[in-house]
Formats: structure tokens, C-alpha cells, sequence
């Protein structure tokens, strides 16, 4: 939530030094309320937001080129797609008073189980920030563009784009002259094919945040993280990918990993794998039930995602990033390691505002809360050792695409 009063802010009320002896009392008042202010307001909020932003009510064939931070489009909900971009609003017709829904500024928009889920929490904490939430089953993840077909078009985004801005919080015509900015997190926008593409359709200068962890122990906490939520099952001595969808009572949609294609069929006698995740259980997987198990150069090829879940190809970030950079410009592609974020959390966050270009703000211990990491047995060393040499090319690659080293202890 925005702070309603920003210690530090020149705009906040401040006692008069000197005066007329008759307004003591209000002096008085005055240093009270600092004091107040001082007390209540959270101590380490240090913002300076620059100067006051104005709204600009365009016309829907307004050129999108005005925006910056001194500048917020107002565009009408009449408005076709094309007409808006990042931070643009629109009223909110629902309410009787003037608030405004606003399109995000930045995505977090992978790796899925890299930390996402703490950045995007920690960035709740900026007085100039407001986060958007999902649907029912998952209010931290919007999930908007990865939630459309491979082929989707610039039609799907027109019948749509206005039910995503709903998905921000309504602003105050105070929060949008005073700067605040939107964002969400969708950590599977980074291994969606449609996913770049779309989003760069509708909002072509947001910014991206993709936390990238070492693959090998990404794969295995997503492992972790889909027998949760009883999307793993063994059919006889392999584990496949299920799903309850779409086959008769008491059937499962097993999707099997071969080399060339994914199959899907519908099978009796699953064990859905529950519980903690089994470390021999991810061996069998690793080696044998997913493309880790083939021959398949996932490195050079072009991402093709969707389908079937496989937390080992997810890692291949190398050449998700390769189709990221088809439409968005590096420059608005901020990549951390998880690495670095979760040894120095306060550090990585300044550098990332002053890369996005957002008021400053000093983040304390207590917005920076550590989730406990869930307790599994360890991955097996031979599991370790197999992924390391499957990854071994991809991350050259990586290295390359993403023109900078990555984290010694990925190797
Ligand atoms: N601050 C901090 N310190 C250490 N580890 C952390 C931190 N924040 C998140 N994590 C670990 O990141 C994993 C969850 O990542 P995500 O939030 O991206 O998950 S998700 O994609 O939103 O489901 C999950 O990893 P595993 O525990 O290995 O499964 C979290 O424990």
C-alpha cells in the first residue's frame, strides 16, 4: 500500500522554525504531528520522487511516444490495444469516484522458482509502487499473457487488455501525479512462446525483471513444487506429467517425453506422487521420462513452449532469452541471479530501481522478509552431476546471449 505520509517528502507539512509567539500551540500541534509522523510513518522511507507527474487525456490515435515520468497517459476504454503501453491508465467506470486502473510498468516475469515470489513481495514495500494480483486460485500471478493459445493475435489482446488493467489496483489522481507505478508477477512469461510476443504487442516499453537461478537446482525445487500440486505420477517404473483434465472418470492425461514430440494419452493405474519430493524419483525422471533424457539439442533451438510441463527443459533459459530478445529490447531487460539476490537483497534492489528509473527508496530488514524455504531431501549426486554436463552447453550459451558472466558456482 502507498504510505499516506513520507517522512522526508518536501511535500509533507513542516513546523515553522520562528515565529509570531501567539501560534505556539500550533507549533506545538506541529511538532507533535512530526513526531507523529516520525513514529508511524516507517522508518526507513527515504523517497525522492522527483517532480510531480502530469496527466495527459489522450485521444485514442494520440502517439504513445509522450510517456515518460513526468508525463501519464489517460487513454479511453475505447481505446484499441495499439493505442496504449506501459503505465498508461484508464478510469475506473466502476466506482463513483475518479480512480484509475494502470497498466504495469515492469513484469517479473521469470524463472519460475527463483525467488520471484520474494522480489515481487519485497517491491510492496516502495511507497511508489502497486502490485497486481491474479484470479481466486492465485492472487500473487496474473498469468494474463500466458494464458492465451501459441497463435494468439492482437485480436485476443483487444477483447481483453481492459479486464487486465482491472487487475491493478485503482489509483487516486493524487497516486498517478505523484508517480506510482504498477507491476506484477507471472514467473512463466519468460518459457511461454506467446508470452514475449503478446506482451510486447500491447505494451511495447515495459520493463522485464527475470531472476534467474542455477538450473539444476531450479528443475529440482519445480519438481518439488508440481508434486505439490499432484502433477507428477508413475506409470509402472517412469514418471510422467498428469493431468485429470479432459479423460474419463479415473483416467489420467499422462503426457509422455519422447525425443522428437510430446505424446499424451489417457491412463488407468497412475500413483500420483505426493509428499515430499523423492529424490530417486527425480533421478528416474531427470534420465529417463524427460527431454533431459534424449539427445535433443534444446540449447540452439528456437523455444517452443506450452505443452507439457518438464522442469528440466525450463532451465534451457538460454534460448528462452533468445526468443525474448526477438521483441523486447535488451535494454529493458533487467536480469538477476538469485544468487546475488538472496545474499544482498537491499544491494541488488537499488541497483534495480535506479535501472528502472523508480524513486529511490531504502528497503529495511523488515520489508525484505526471508520466506522459509520448504525442507526436501537432497538431490542425489549423480542427479547433480547429470544435469550439471546437460546444462554444461546451454549455459555457454546463456553466457552469450546474455553477454555477461554468470554466477561461479553454476559451473
Ligand atoms: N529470500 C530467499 N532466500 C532463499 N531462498 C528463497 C528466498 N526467497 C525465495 N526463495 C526460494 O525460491 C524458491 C521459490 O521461488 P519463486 O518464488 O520464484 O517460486 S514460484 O515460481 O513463484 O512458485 C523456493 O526455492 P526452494 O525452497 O528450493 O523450492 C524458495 O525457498
Amino acid at each position: 500500500m502507498l504510505r499516506g505520509i513520507i517522512a522526508n517528502d518536501p511535500r509533507s507539512p513542516r513546523p515553522e522554525k520562528h515565529g509570531n509567539p501567539r501560534n505556539k500551540p500550533r507549533r506545538l500541534a506541529a511538532a507533535l504531528a512530526t513526531i507523529l509522523v516520525m513514529v508511524l510513518a516507517p522508518h526507513n522511507t527515504q523517497v525522492d520522487a522527483g517532480p510531480r507527474t502530469k496527466l495527459e487525456v489522450t485521444t485514442c490515435d494520440a502517439p504513445t511516444t509522450t510517456r515518460n515520468r513526468t508525463t501519464r497517459r489517460v487513454v479511453g476504454t475505447k481505446c484499441a490495444s495499439t493505442a496504449v503501453d506501459a503505465g498508461d491508465c484508464i478510469r475506473d467506470e466502476k466506482r463513483w469516484s475518479t480512480r484509475y486502473r494502470c497498466l504495469p510498468s515492469f513484469v517479473i516475469g521469470g524463472a519460475q522458482k527463483s525467488a520471484t515470489g520474494s522480489l515481487a513481495k519485497w517491491l510492496e514495500n516502495h511507497p511508489y509502487l502497486q502490485r497486481g494480483i491474479g484470479g481466486k486460485g492465485h492472487p500473487g500471478e496474473v498469468h494474463y499473457f500466458d494464458s492465451f493459445s501459441r497463435n494468439a493475435s492482437l485480436v485476443d489482446l483487444e477483447r481483453t487488455w481492459r479486464s487486465y488493467a482491472e487487475r491493478f489496483p485503482a489509483l487516486s489522481e493524487n497516486d498517478l501525479k505523484k508517480g506510482v507505478l504498477t507491476y506484477e508477477k507471472s514467473p512463466s512469461y519468460l518459457r511461454f512462446q506467446q508470452a514475449p510476443r503478446l506482451l510486447a504487442s500491447l505494451l511495447p516499453s515495459c520493463a522485464w525483471i527475470l531472476i534467474l537461478r542455477n538450473p539444476v537446482d531450479r528443475a529440482y525445487s519445480a519438481f518439488a513444487h508440481h508434486i505439490r500440486h499432484g502433477r507428477f505420477g508413475v506409470v509402472g517404473d517412469r514418471v510422467h506429467t498428469v493431468e485429470q483434465k479432459g479423460c474419463p472418470d479415473h483416467r489420467f492425461k499422462v503426457w509422455r517425453l519422447t525425443p522428437t514430440k510430446f505424446e499424451d494419452a489417457c491412463v488407468k493405474n497412475v500413483r500420483i506422487l505426493r509428499g515430499a519430493s523423492d529424490p530417486a524419483k527425480f533421478d528416474a525422471y531427470v534420465r529417463y521420462d524427460t527431454v533431459a533424457s534424449h539427445h535433443v539439442d534444446i540449447v540452439g533451438e528456437r523455444w517452443k513452449g506450452g505443452g507439457p510441463l518438464d522442469v528440466v527443459r525450463d532451465g534451457a533459459y538460454a534460448s528462452q532469452f533468445m526468443q525474448l530478445y526477438e521483441f523486447v529490447d535488451r535494454s529493458r531487460v533487467h536480469v538477476l541471479f538469485f544468487e546475488d539476490l538472496i545474499k544482498n537483497p537491499a544491494g541488488v534492489l537499488d541497483k534495480l530501481q535506479s535501472a528502472l528509473g523508480l524513486p529511490s527508496f531504502e528497503f529495511a530488514p523488515r520489508d525484505l522478509v526471508v520466506t522459509k524455504s520448504r525442507s526436501r531431501p537432497p538431490m542425489l549426486t549423480e542427479t547433480r552431476a547429470f544435469l550439471r554436463a546437460f546444462y554444461a552447453p546451454s549455459l555457454v550459451s546463456l553466457r552469450r546471449v546474455l553477454q555477461r558472466d554468470l554466477p561461479e558456482a553454476w559451473m
